[in-house]
């Protein structure tokens, strides 16, 4: 039976994250990710002996600890719970007219499998929403490469609407900047804002991918929603590098152990990058970095939640939809 009583579908789009706490099924989500061209782009007969040779056997055994770490209590990662959460919250808030789905880049739940269901065959229109405020090739072009990909096997191409990027949108810039005041107004000021968005590689940047001058773009336009200075009171920074090629800095582990020997005793650390908690916020930052400021002399380190499944994240995606 068809259940396309809208014939409107919004599909949400994250990365994607291990299925379980397992070795295996750490492995298999990095295999899919890191196998991703968009993600990294060394020719394949170069780098396919170190991923399968080193990285896959090495990080995945690694990983595993961190992930149970910051494991959620649905017995999910994070980052698939909030992205459902975030799927039932604007469907919620848009009840009439769309079905909202979500999907994910990398493993279980992808792009295909979603929109293969039977109950969207005859869905007329698609907005293809990645939830990746800044634009990225290794984020957000290969969402769209996952979509071509599906539909070139197709006869029927519905309407796309695929949006792009939300980097200045002033509903995320002040659900971020609102954030950080109830963190303010909870735990007062800490010396420093740093606001953390994830690296990539410069060589993306010099080919095009204006994922650089986004995130300066959100960065100065979230320091004037909050009246600050971006010169003095906060602090841009870069995390997660992977490899040994150069990527964007400063690196958030470089500026917080140098807030530390500077004097600096309190930071507050937020990522607007990311829409929702994951390994690269909770343990990365919130544990790794944390630890980091204190081994070099700094007092507390205090990490502001992702926007989750916090109601004002179905605003900005409605914004977003409304705008189409
Ligand atoms: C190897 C190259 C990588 C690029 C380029 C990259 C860009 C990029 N990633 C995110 C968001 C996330 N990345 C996450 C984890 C993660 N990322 C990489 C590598 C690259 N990312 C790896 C190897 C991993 C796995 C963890 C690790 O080994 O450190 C996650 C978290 C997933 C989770 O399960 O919680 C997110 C989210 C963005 C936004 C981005 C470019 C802008
Ligand atoms: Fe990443
Ligand atoms: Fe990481």
């Amino acid at each position: 039976m068809l259940t396309d009583f809208s014939r409107k579908l919004i599909l949400l789009v994250n990365l994607g994250s291990p299925d379980e706490l397992s070795v295996v099924a750490i492995r298999k989500f990095l295999r899919i990710f890191l196998s991703d061209q968009r993600v990294v782009g060394l020719p394949k007969l170069l780098w396919y002996p170190i991923l399968y040779g080193i990285i896959l056997p090495i990080r995945a055994k690694k990983l595993l600890h961190k992930y149970q770490q910051i494991w959620h209590s649905s017995n999910s990662s994070p980052l698939v719970y909030y992205t459902q959460e975030q799927s039932r919250l604007l469907q919620e808030k848009i009840a009439n007219g769309y079905t909202v789905d979500y999907a994910f880049s990398y493993g279980s739940t992808s792009i295909a499998e979603v929109l293969n269901q039977e109950k969207y065959k005859h869905f007329e229109s698609l907005i293809v929403i990645p939830l990746y405020p800044q634009y990225s090739s290794s984020t957000t072009a290969s969402v769209f490469d996952q979509l071509a990909k599906y539909y070139r096997a197709k006869y029927f191409i519905p309407e796309i609407q695929f949006i792009n990027s939300f980097s200045s949108n002033p509903v995320y810039i002040k659900a971020i900047a609102d954030k950080i005041r109830q963190h303010w107004e909870l735990n007062g000021r800490a010396e420093r804002l740093l606001v953390s968005f994830h690296s990539v590689p410069v060589a993306l940047i010099e080919k095009g991918d204006s994922y650089f001058e986004e995130c300066k773009l959100t960065y100065f336009l979230l320091c004037k929603e909050l009246a600050i200075n971006p010169e003095i009171d906060a602090k841009l920074s870069f995390q997660s590098k992977f490899g040994r090629a150069k990527w964007i800095e400063p690196a958030t582990s470089d500026v917080v152990e140098l807030f530390a020997k500077t004097q600096i005793k309190t930071v507050d650390v937020v990522c607007p990058g990311f829409m929702s908690d994951c390994l690269e916020t909770l343990e990365e930052i919130a544990i790794m970095n944390k630890e980091i400021f204190i081994a070099n002399g700094g007092y507390d380190l205090r990490y502001i939640s992702c926007l989750n499944d916090d109601p004002v994240v179905a605003d900005i995606l409605n914004e977003l939809i409304r705008k189409e």
